[in-house]
């Protein structure tokens, strides 16, 4: 499997992420105006901005540490005001932090089920399935690029970008419908970069709604689908695969008059574009 968008169609997933001109303010700055997105399942959309152009608010609100002040954001249809990252995870939004809370002596299996380990026989006699953990961990991770693991290796073991490939494949095993992605800071080599992909890639494909927050044009172009473009805390941009090619991917990320010149020079090219 290459790390290049599948266009194989997506398997049947439950509905996406829907922001209506949602609005977080902080004081007086407003991190987030009436942003309205599609965050749909099956596709990787990709959040593209400069510094401070609220990435990082809009996965706090979506992973439930941030509440919007305005508007809404719908989770398969329904309105939704996270009070907690478990409320979120419980709606099914898994994110997929950089700094990655793994248990690092703990097994990767271990850190796989973490409080949801497979048991076998019924009380008082009920214990862990072992080898059922182990089975079902080797197979998940296979599943986002990471066949012929070792389950009981530590977790200290894996690299960047398997840890990540390990918080995919457990939110993928368990059900989620969105996974957020913010892309990890610590520069991947381009092989820890290829599994990233894969893993991102192997959720769109189980019907995940993926949103991939990234500063890097490049890597956004070779898996999105669709590319919503922030400018001080307000969406420049709304665009599919289809309108853009990764050169003028790079150049609206240029930042400055070039990212909003040619936002309005793209979107007055494609008019069915804009605001969306
Ligand atoms: N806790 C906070 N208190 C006050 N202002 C904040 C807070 N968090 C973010 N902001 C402001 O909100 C705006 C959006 O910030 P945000 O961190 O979401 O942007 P970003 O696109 O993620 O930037 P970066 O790529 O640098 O992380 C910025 O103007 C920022 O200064």
């Amino acid at each position: 499997m290459t790390a290049s968008a599948d266009s194989s169609a997506p398997a049947p997933g439950r509905p996406g992420l829907e922001l209506r001109r949602l609005s977080v303010h902080f004081g007086s700055v407003a991190a987030l105006c009436r942003v309205s997105a599609g965050l749909p399942a099956g596709q990787i959309t990709c959040v593209l901005g400069e510094n401070g152009s609220g990435k990082s608010t809009l996965v706090a609100v979506l992973s439930g540490l941030l509440r919007h002040d305005e508007g809404q954001l719908l989770v398969g249809g329904e309105p939704v005001r996270f009070r907690s990252p478990r409320q979120a995870r419980a709606a099914g939004i898994a994110t997929v932090w950089d700094d990655l809370a793994v248990a690092p002596l703990l097994s990767i299996w271990r850190n796989f089920f973490l409080g949801a380990e497979p048991t076998r026989g019924s009380w008082p006699l009920r214990r862990l399935d072992v080898d059922r953990a182990r089975e079902v961990t080797v197979q998940a991770m296979a599943r986002v690029g990471l066949p012929h693991l070792d389950p009981d290796q530590p977790a200290s073991t894996l690299q960047a970008g398997a840890r990540q490939s390990l918080a995919v494949a457990r939110a993928m095993h368990f059900g989620a419908r969105a996974l957020v992605i913010d892309e990890p800071l610590a520069p991947l080599t381009v092989a820890q970069q290829t599994l990233l992909l894969q893993t991102i890639v192997a959720a769109r494909t189980q019907g995940l709604a993926v949103v991939l927050v990234t500063n890097n044009p490049r890597y956004a172009h070779l898996v999105g689908d669709r590319f919503l473009l922030l400018a001080h805390g307000a969406v420049a941009g709304s665009l599919t695969r289809d309108d853009v090619d990764a050169s003028d991917l790079m150049r609206l990320m240029a930042g400055g008059d070039e990212f909003s010149a040619l936002t309005e020079a793209l979107t007055a090219l494609h008019p069915q574009l804009g605001d969306r």
